[in-house]
């Protein structure tokens, strides 16, 4: 059987993470058409390039179904509980990176900290018999999180795209959402929480700890993991 290596399939996390290979003599390419999610690897034998949404190689890791993936660490720790025991950490590849954040609207000049969220979130509810909505697709992260921080009196609204926009279309009165240059935040008149920082991610490259038994796999995962220097 051949190893596995599970790839964001498209945008900027593919075409850096086939560069950062490249660097290390390993050729990812896609092939086929533009629309075909095909594969090759080139550099090292028996290895399969499998081109997956970023979102889905947490799992895919974790099952075992992909022997090396890349994705960012957000997604890592939000889709898989006690992560740490299902995958290993290889590497940070130095890019991709973003903060997942609290935020609130920008005119709220008295909210700056938890502490000011937690008792906004306090007048909230009593003012609207509805506890203030955090619109979010980081579900785990963000009630971990504010569970260590002492916030209680919000809820979660799902929000899998477009977050910043809910709280100008009133489904939401606050974001925990990824950021990277702090653009779309200042576009929809939103500002950080002071101590709103839940995580620093990046794209990562992890191996599953869910190994199948096979020799020949494994003698192939741990070359791979010689020739890009992660062993
Ligand atoms: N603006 C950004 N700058 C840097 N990294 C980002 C940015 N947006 C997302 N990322 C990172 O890219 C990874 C993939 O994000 P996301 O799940 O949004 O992917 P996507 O491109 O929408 O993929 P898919 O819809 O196929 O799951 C995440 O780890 C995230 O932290
Ligand atoms: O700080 P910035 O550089 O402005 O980047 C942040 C934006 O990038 C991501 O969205 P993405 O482009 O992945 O689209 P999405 O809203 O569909 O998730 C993220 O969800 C933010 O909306």
């Amino acid at each position: 059987m051949s190893v596995k290596l599970g790839v964001p399939s498209k945008g900027r996390l593919m075409e850096k993470t086939f560069e950062w290979f490249g660097e290390r003599g390993i050729t990812l390419s896609r092939t086929g058409s533009d629309r075909e999610y095909a594969g090759a690897v080139e550099g090292i034998g028996n290895v399969e390039l499998v081109l997956l949404s970023a979102g889905e190689i947490p799992r895919e890791l974790a099952a075992g179904r992909i022997h090396l993936g890349v994705t960012g660490t957000d997604l890592i720790r939000e889709k898989l509980g006690q992560w740490e025991q299902q995958v290993e950490e290889l590497a940070e590849l130095g890019f991709g990176h973003a903060d997942l954040i609290i935020a609130v609207p920008a005119c709220w000049v008295d909210v700056d900290t938890l502490d000011d969220l937690d008792a906004v979130a306090a007048a909230f509810r009593a003012k609207h018999g509805f506890r203030l909505r955090i619109a979010t697709k980081y579900h785990r992260l963000v009630r971990e999180f504010l569970r260590d921080q002492g916030v209680a009196d919000y809820q979660l609204v799902d929000s899998q795209g477009a977050t910043e926009g809910t709280v100008k279309n009133e489904t939401a009165e606050a974001v925990a959402d990824i950021t990277s240059t702090g653009d779309t935040l200042r576009a929809n008149h939103l500002k950080i929480l002071s101590d709103g920082l839940m995580l620093k991610s990046q794209a990562t490259l992890f191996r599953s700890r869910r190994t199948t038994g096979d020799e020949s796999e494994r003698r192939t995962v741990k070359e791979l993991c010689r020739l890009l220097r992660v062993d």
